[in-house]
């Protein structure tokens, strides 16, 4: 499955046209994309909200048992098979015409999962990579969050982990796929686009885009808070506190700091920036010296300090935006196969920008962009008209987003049209069941019209026969079987 994807993702590339799907919750979808769609996308919001190993349904926040999504994983791949060998016997049975004639379904249609944060440490990493190829996963997504800050990226208050950390994860799937020989496909997203907190401040590679404040005479937040809960203060007075807080406090990055105090006291601006422009991966400790050798003798010192507006969890302040993103996906590249920018909205253009540094960056034009088509968006806002909606997979495609999906299509339409049926159904029984599921089945020719037989009931009846044969009265498909109503 996996060199299936890895040589559909190279053809596409080639070609610059997409690969686009739609999240599958269950069986049913699966067998409904199959015909349609070229890879089958699994979501762990989908398994969080709908089915986790635990059978606790919430928000997604990557709290789930780490095996939640690989048995998704599995239940699908194990419905692909079934549902092939069910084709295989129902052609098997044809006339050469009939079977000529009949559409061939590819079932395994290569799974791409969702493995979050990779659920803990490296070793937790490594036994999640391992869990979903063996259940069957082609491709995996990890995300560049942190295990127990996770949210769904198009929630607030998500936690990054450095950018080291997460190449790690990146390494750790890779080293785990390579020892068992097998070639899925890492998929490396960020959540840097729109992640506001940096679980630490280690990684150099993050130090541009790490917030601090620029004003001595604030106080340590956590401090003040922890001393407010000690003088007894209420919840709801720590909390307004803290929010008028953040809202009241300017943070800046340490290059801002340095060209206000140079504005203020004298300095070469264009030389700093210059220098860190060109060294983007200088440590603070290297800012600093480079500022206060830029700054000249007998004046004040940069004041900037990140561990001020810390949370009370302990972490940083981080500039998120495509600027971080950008490189984030760029250092996350020579460990991946694809690449993955979580957005806030969609735009052609941001997403041109994005696949135009990936380019730069790995000229070679094998790094493969991944758009997530989200329904988080409202995609009747954002001034699209008929045909720039209708272009827009296209349109990013062009640009090398080669694989596209809309992550919660399953969950969506299940609930849409369950709504249509549940309120018709209500007052006009069952003739609402059959102008809103039995004759749209009938007329779009859903297989699952005849559910015993897309089940595989004749298929199953085919094998007890050859076990033993005079049976045809226990045969389910046999007669007072109603499907034959539909004859
Ligand atoms: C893609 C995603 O990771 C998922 O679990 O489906 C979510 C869902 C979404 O909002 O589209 C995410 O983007 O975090
Ligand atoms: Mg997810």
């Amino acid at each position: 499955m996996a060199r299936k994807l890895f040589s559909l993702v190279r053809e596409r590339l080639a070609s610059a046209t997409p690969i686009h799907t739609l999240g599958a919750v269950d069986p049913a979808q699966m067998t409904q994309q199959a015909p349609h769609q070229e890879v089958l996308y699994v979501s762990g919001w989908a398994c969080s909200s709908l089915l986790t190993s635990t059978n606790e349904v919430s928000p997604d926040f990557g709290d789930y048992p780490y095996n939640t999504v690989p048995n998704q994983v599995e239940r699908l791949h194990k419905a692909q098979s079934m549902h092939d060998r069910k084709q295989w016997f129902l052609r098997s049975r044809m006339s050469a015409e009939e079977r000529a004639r009949t559409p061939y379904t590819d079932y395994f249609r290569p799974i791409v999962a969702d493995g979050d944060t990779g659920h803990g440490g490296l070793t937790a990493v490594m036994k999640l990579a391992k869990l979903f190829a063996e259940k069957g996963a082609a491709a995996v997504h990890f995300e560049d969050q942190m295990h127990g800050g996770k949210k769904c990226g198009h929630l607030a208050g998500k936690v990054l982990v450095p950018t080291g950390e997460h190449v790690n994860r990146l390494k750790a799937a890779r080293f785990q796929w390579d020892v068992m020989g097998t070639e899925n496909l890492v998929i490396a997203r960020t959540d840097s686009e729109s992640g506001r907190l940096l679980s630490s401040s280690i990684d150099v590679r993050d130090h541009e885009f790490i917030l601090g404040v620029s004003d001595a005479g604030v106080e340590s937040l956590a401090e003040v808070l922890a001393a407010m809960e000690r003088e007894g203060r209420s919840g709801k007075e720590i909390d307004e506190f803290e929010a008028a807080w953040v809202e009241g406090t300017r943070l800046v990055t340490f290059d801002e700091a340095v060209v206000e105090h140079f504005a203020k006291y004298g300095g070469d601006v264009e030389g700093y920036t210059a220098k860190v422009a060109e060294d983007r991966d200088m440590g603070i400790t290297a800012r600093r010296k480079l500022a206060a050798g830029l700054l000249g003798e007998g004046k004040p010192a940069v004041y900037w300090d990140w561990d001020v507006p810390r949370t009370r969890e302990g972490f940083y302040h981080f500039r998120a935006g495509m600027e971080a993103a950008t490189k984030r996906a760029i250092a996350f590249g020579p460990y991946a196969d694809l690449l993955w920018v979580e957005t806030g909205d969609p735009s052609v253009a941001v997403a041109a920008e994005l696949a135009k540094a990936v380019r730069e960056a790995f000229p070679k034009g094998d790094k493969g962009l991944v758009y997530n088509l989200s329904p988080s968006f409202n995609w009747m806002a954002h001034g699209f008209t008929p045909d720039t909606l209708k272009s827009f997979i296209w349109d990013i495609a062009k640009e090398g987003f080669v694989l596209q999906l809309v992550s919660l299509a399953g969950l969506h339409s299940n609930a849409t049209i369950t709504s249509e049926l549940a309120r018709k159904f209500k007052t006009d029984g069952m003739a609402a069941y059959v102008e809103v599921v039995q004759k749209r089945e009938k007329e779009l020719g859903v297989d699952v019209l005849t559910h015993q037989k897309w089940s595989g009931a004749d298929y199953v009846d085919a094998i007890l026969g050859s076990i033993q044969s005079g049976s045809s009265g226990s045969k389910s498909m046999g007669e007072g079987n109603t499907e034959a109503q539909f004859d």
